[in-house]
């Protein structure tokens, strides 16, 4: 992997001694301290803002039961298995915009982290933040409803988590678990853009307190490849 380049949500950070990225899989790379403080706290504040309803966190049922995380969408809004454009399976209200400066973060992560392919050529357009409460985590599953093939980006605050992420063939091994912590992004494009991934656990308290945050937060940023109107 080439050396890492900085991001505009990192650039200038005094003081700030990066942990090494982490290539997990080919294709699925682990950017530690990608977000400085400051930008944690920004993206914390948007996060809140967009909590709020109309279209804000709410609790999601999928197939098999009522998933431990709190959700919410940005740009389209996902639900068990689609997109739409209102909160179908929430307050039914219009989703709310997706912010052009978060699709900026995630083009500079992907460049960093996959040095090699070119960028997407589609804007980021959706973002679904996740909300961990202590106790909650996220099941094997893909990232599959999207129809581009552009690499997602995941920006993470507040407590750590164990990352467990494994392969495209099933839920099963093999797997690496990556542990995230706050302001670490993680982006998987390539031949990982498909692979099982989940959350088995978060570790309460673990978050930095001048953040401000209980729990979890972890946005992920996709390409769509749904039509705008
Ligand atoms: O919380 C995370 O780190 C992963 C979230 C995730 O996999 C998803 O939103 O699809
Ligand atoms: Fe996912």
């Amino acid at each position: 992997m080439s050396e890492r380049a900085q991001s505009p949500a990192s650039a200038g950070a005094p003081g700030l001694f990066p942990r090494a990225a982490r290539e997990v899989a080919p294709g699925a790379v682990h950017l530690p301290d990608w977000l400085t403080a400051s930008a944690q706290r920004e993206l914390l504040a948007a996060c809140r803002a967009w909590a709020r309803p109309p279209a804000g966190l709410r609790e999601v049922r999928t197939r098999t039961g009522r998933m431990s995380v709190r959700q919410l969408s940005l740009g389209w809004h996902w639900y068990p298995y689609g997109y739409a454009r209102t909160a179908v399976d929430g307050d039914g209200a219009p989703v709310k915009p997706f912010p052009g400066w978060l699709g900026e973060w995630a083009r500079a992560a992907v460049a960093a982290a996959l040095p090699g392919p070119p960028l997407p050529a589609e804007p980021y357009d959706v973002a679904l933040v996740n909300h961990y409460a202590a106790g909650a985590r996220m099941g094997m599953h893909r990232d599959s409803d999207e129809r581009s093939p552009a690499p997602v980006v995941s920006f993470s605050l507040g407590d750590a988590c164990v990352f467990r992420f494994g392969n495209v063939g099933g839920r099963g091994r093999p797997w690496t678990d990556v542990t995230l912590g706050s302001g670490d992004a993680f982006v998987f494009g390539g031949p990982a853009r498909l692979a099982y991934h989940g959350v088995p656990r978060t570790v309460p308290g673990s978050g930095p307190p001048e953040l401000g945050l209980t729990g979890r937060l972890n946005v992920t940023v996709r390409v769509s490849g749904l039509a705008d109107g």
